[in-house]
């Protein structure tokens, strides 16, 4: 009988402090063995030849809607899981809210988990929320195992997913810090939003400029000065997700300093498209925070190679496409981006930033699993580790089109996009999920 049960071989091994060139073995669904120097020994029931590929721990995507139960219409754990698969991603988080019933208490929390057991074809975790009325049911959240609670500061487009005034966030936070465990926080202000946003529509300008100013980027500043205030009160630690600026990072980096427990997580979409791509794309491309300025995108590449930036994470939150027509207004607001995360860190970053794997490992791996107390289990390549990892190319390049989606609708802002690099094998747990080789999800 073999020894292991597959052996990669010949490959370039990343982590977030280099890479070697090697043989990974599996078995039991953990890395069994790894060689740098000589050949691997042993033999495995399936081998896997990666010569010139580049293994990578599998991503951890901390931000995903998968929207099942309730919309699955939307998208779902089935489709969702294999766009994920397909795009390098081992292990997602689900947001607590477009499902229906949010994740708010024990049972939908029960019932959105046993979707997800049924259908997901990778690793996951589920967020619980923080809404104005359940902080009788965050303790039982967190002992269910919700990997931390979500709250909004401003309307969170969903009417079952209420955003919390201050003295809700601050209940909730004390709470929270009291299960030992996080919050993260959509922090754009509902004041400004709601005031810009009402002058804005009063007098029909209802274009993709509009919408960008309804949300400036003085609106996250204001509410992640707020939310760092309340951190501090009540020591909970917290975690600002899709900031769209360096400002707010600077903010952020500030508060750590002072001894915030916080971190940040930008997704990839402000890190490549601009406001002249939302006007040119149209709602497609509208999410909100909005995207930002060409030079806002600009710095935030700096902010994230001064080291900055703690985690991407895609927040894939689709929709049907008959929602996302209309005006900029009143379309639902969402990008889908589950699957070309790491597509576009290769691109924007590696190729054309001169972002190192390491790094791109560090902010979509290892990061996330040490926020998340899943390290060393998962976001590194070592023995012991969970078998979960992708296997990339990144000398062959493709053109993304609609046919290359699993999403539940095939779309996108980035059709027609060139990239660089390709994802090849992705392995959860040692199995084959996903092989390029078959274009096909085993
Ligand atoms: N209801 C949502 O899915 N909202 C999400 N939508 C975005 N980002 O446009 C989010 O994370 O705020
Ligand atoms: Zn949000
Ligand atoms: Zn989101």
């Amino acid at each position: 009988m073999a020894e292991f049960d597959v052996i990669l071989r010949n490959g370039y091994i990343v982590t977030e402090k280099g890479v070697s060139k090697g043989d990974i073995a599996i078995k039991g669904g953990k890395i069994a063995a790894i060689s740098c120097i000589d050949q691997l020994k042993g033999t495995a029931a399936d081998e896997i030849d990666v010569t010139d590929q580049y293994i990578l721990p599998g991503l951890i995507d901390t931000h995903v809607h998968f929207n099942e139960p309730g919309r699955t219409d939307w998208e779902g754990f089935e489709t969702g899981s294999k766009a994920l698969a397909a795009g390098g991603v081992t292990t997602f988080f689900d947001m607590p809210l477009n499902s229906h019933p949010a994740t708010i208490n024990k049972d939908a929390f029960d019932l959105k988990f046993s979707r997800g057991l049924e259908k997901s074809l990778v690793n996951f975790y589920l967020w619980g929320g923080l809404v104005p009325s359940n902080i009788n049911h965050l303790q039982e959240l967190s002992e269910c195992g919700a990997i931390g609670f979500k709250a909004f500061m401003s309307d969170s487009g969903i009417a079952d997913f209420k955003a919390c005034d201050d003295v809700h966030l601050l209940q909730g936070m004390e709470k929270i810090s009291e299960l030992q465990s996080l919050l993260a926080v959509h922090a754009e202000s509902q004041q400004i939003t709601e005031h810009l946003t009402n002058t804005l529509i009063r007098r029909g300008d209802t274009s993709a400029k509009s919408f960008s100013q309804s949300r400036p980027i003085l609106s996250e500043i204001e509410a992640v000065q707020r939310i760092l205030t309340y951190a501090k009160l009540t020591n909970c630690k917290i975690h600002i997700v899709h900031v769209t600026s360096s400002e707010v990072i600077s903010q952020i980096t500030a508060a750590k300093k002072q001894g915030v427990d916080v971190t940040v997580e930008t997704c990839p979409h402000y890190l490549s498209l601009t406001t002249a791509d939302l006007a040119e794309k149209g709602v497609i491309a509208k999410c909100a925070p909005p995207l930002r300025q060409a030079k806002e995108v600009e710095m935030l590449w700096d902010a994230l190679r001064n080291g900055e930036i703690d985690i991407i994470g895609s927040d894939h939150s689709p929709s049907p496409p008959e929602l996302k027509e209309g005006d900029f207004f009143t379309a639902w607001g969402g990008i889908s981006g589950a699957q070309t995360t790491l597509n576009i860190l290769l691109e924007e970053g590696y190729w054309k930033r001169n972002i190192s794997l390491e790094t791109i490992v560090r902010l979509t791996a290892t990061n996330p699993a040490k926020r998340f107390k899943l390290f060393p289990q998962k976001g590194i390549l070592d023995i012991e580790s969970d078998a979960d990892l992708t296997i990339i190319d990144l000398n062959e390049s493709f053109v993304l089109k609609k046919e290359d989606l699993f999403y539940k609708h095939q779309q996108s802002p980035f059709l027609g996009k060139k990239f660089r690099g390709k994802v090849k094998y992705t392995l959860v747990n040692g199995k084959l999920v996903y092989s390029s080789l078959k274009e096909k999800i085993r």
